[in-house]
């Protein structure tokens, strides 16, 4: 099973979402990146660099988009809380998060609670739930209000008492009863409260079967004709739509819900995920379908999308270990998540890696008849203790293939590996970071793009460039030409004092790059610079008969 970072957050409820959510950001992993302003790549002109276009919309889409009157879409949530962090408001706000909706709760019951069950809930008196319904609808502007736990007729009341006197675009009643575990959450004394007034009062109510079954009087709910019948009858209880959900209903292959808005039925159907970490599935259904409804869909098509968010989330997060009993939580963030996260390199940037750093070359590898695979492995075999893969002429397709290959390559030596100016290609290949010129991508945007964890390194002449390379939030510099060199054209030399005069004002540390080689690599390493790190060299290694030989000896030279 794979298995998942998580953090228990200890913080005192802000029912406005600014700390509650920070629950949100601490589930999915790859939300380690900043919520960016916004990022403007013209990525058409290249439609093969997917994972490039998916980050760039996945990042805009991230945002919360305003409305036409500038008000960014608003749920607030009424439930308890669950201390496993999988249902209740937990789920909620990770839903609403996932869905880019503004989400503020207002806490009806603490529950102490994990993927065994509900080992203690506390109810939170109606005064005070009352007291939290004023501040947040008094003052904000909500667009919908999701209600989920509700576990007293009198919290049911003075939710309705609120509700009348600050009306809202949307109530969606999720009439959460018992825990899958079988545990009571509301019992059956809020009934009156729901039939008498919040029904009545209600946009979408979407019960499970086994609560479908609870409001018409228990008649057991078998089949999906069964969660038609309900889904009517229930209707005539007073919402204006119904979704009855089938995710709890036997013999099905499939996850079938039952919708139904007074006039038409649908039956919105998903493939079953082989799963146990469906805990909170109805609570993200709910939020999902009001976050929908805030941002201005209609009532049919939040359904759709809520129900496709679950069934994609429940398929990633299948295998996700997370607790020992029999039902877990799952991520709402699947989006952010790295296709080959697993294999990531675990550890930051160490500048002592900049040592021996071989940039690849692909006419040399031509001329010598190797693939940049074969060049590669000799370096890193040779003492290499970085690989950045400079390939200007080689086709996309070839030098994702090629880069690839590296990577393993490298990762079994523990060696990192760098992809030079193409962001895309780094980005779909997951590599270890990138290395840009100063008239490629602005390390900013690499940064923005890539995500805090990704090596950036820029190339810098001069002091200026230096100090803009660790604003912008590289990790090194590559500077030079130090020496003339034949691998660059029209490059100017700044010399040993060039270096030098970069080093001194450089924050980051510095790899040397140009011309060097066994003659010259110790007099580059002696001038005394303690940020100086490491010499960077191409045809010194890569325009040679033995890359592995010459590897060792510069190797042997440097440290
Ligand atoms: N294994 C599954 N595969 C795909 N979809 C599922 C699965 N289990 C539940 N769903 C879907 O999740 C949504 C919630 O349904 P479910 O019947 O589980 O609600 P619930 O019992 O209220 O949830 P909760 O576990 O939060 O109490 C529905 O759209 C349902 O079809
Ligand atoms: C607090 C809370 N609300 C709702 C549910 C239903 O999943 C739960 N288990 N816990
Ligand atoms: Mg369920």
């Amino acid at each position: 099973m794979a298995s998942t970072e998580s953090l228990l957050l200890c913080c005192p409820f802000d029912y406005g979402g600014a700390r509650v959510s920070q629950v949100a950001p601490c589930f999915g992993r790859s939300l380690r990146f900043p919520i960016w302003n916004s990022v403007h790549i013209n990525t058409d002109s290249n439609p093969k660099n997917y994972r490039l276009r998916v980050k760039v919309q996945m990042q805009s889409n991230m945002m919360m988009k305003p409305n036409s009157d500038n008000k960014i879409p608003h749920v607030l949530t009424v439930a308890g809380s669950d201390s496993g962090g999988g249902a209740g408001i937990q789920a909620d706000l990770k839903a609403c998060a996932a869905r880019r909706v503004y989400c503020s709760t207002v806490v009806t019951a603490v529950t102490a609670q994990n993927t065994v069950g509900v080992q203690g809930v506390n109810i939170v008196p109606e005064d005070f739930v009352a007291e939290q319904l004023q501040s947040v609808l008094s003052d904000m502007h909500v667009d919908v209000v999701k209600t989920g736990m509700l576990p007293s007729l009198n919290i049911v009341k003075v939710l309705c008492q609120n509700l009348r006197k600050f009306p809202v675009k949307a109530l969606v009643v999720d009439p959460v009863m018992k825990s899958t575990s079988g545990d009571v959450l509301a019992g059956p004394s809020v009934l009156t409260g729901f039939l008498e007034e919040l029904l009545p009062m209600t946009d979408i109510v979407t019960p499970n079967i086994k609560e479908a079954s609870v409001l018409l009087g228990g008649v057991p709910l078998k089949s999906v004709s069964d969660m038609r019948t309900a889904a009517k009858l229930i209707h005539d209880l007073g919402p204006r739509n119904v979704l009855v959900k089938g995710g709890d209903l036997p013999d099905s292959s499939d996850a079938i819900d039952v919708f139904f808005d007074g006039e038409e039925f649908y039956e919105l159907c998903s493939p079953r995920v082989n799963t146990r970490n469906t805990h909170g599935t109805g609570c993200t259904l709910a939020s999902c379908i009001s976050a929908e409804l805030a941002k201005g869909s209609s009532m049919l098509s939040a359904v759709k999308t809520a129900k496709h968010f679950i069934e994609v989330a429940l398929d990633y997060s299948r295998d996700m270990a997370m607790g020992n009993g029999a039902q877990g939580p799952f991520d709402h963030f699947l989006e952010l998540k790295n296709i080959n996260q697993s294999s990531s390199r675990q550890t930051r940037f160490n500048p002592n890696d900049l040592l021996l750093y071989a940039v690849t070359d692909s006419t040399m590898n031509r001329k010598w008849g190797r693939s940049i695979a074969e060049a590669v492995k000799a370096a890193v075999e040779g003492g290499a203790t970085i690989v950045q893969l400079r390939e200007k002429d080689a086709e996309t397709r070839d030098f994702l293939d090629a880069a690839k290959v590296c990577l393993e390559i490298c990762r079994s030596y523990g060696v990192p590996l760098l992809i030079n100016d193409r962001l895309d290609v780094a980005l779909a290949c997951d590599a270890d970071g990138v290395h840009v010129g100063q008239s490629d991508m602005p390390a900013r945007l690499a940064r923005t793009l890539l995500g805090p964890e990704k090596i950036i390194g820029v190339s810098c002449k001069t002091p200026e460039q230096a100090h803009q390379a660790w604003i912008d939030g590289a990790d090194y510099i590559g500077c030079g030409g130090v020496y003339p060199t034949n691998t660059k054209a029209n490059n100017r030399t700044i010399g040993l004092d060039g270096l030098k005069e970069v080093c001194q004002v450089s924050r980051l540390p510095v790899v040397a790059i140009g011309g060097i080689g066994l003659s010259n690599a110790r007099a580059v390493m002696e001038i005394g610079e303690p940020n100086l790190k490491g010499v960077a060299v191409v045809s010194t290694l890569f325009d040679r008969e033995c890359i592995l030989t010459e590897t060792r000896n510069l190797h042997a030279l440097v440290s």
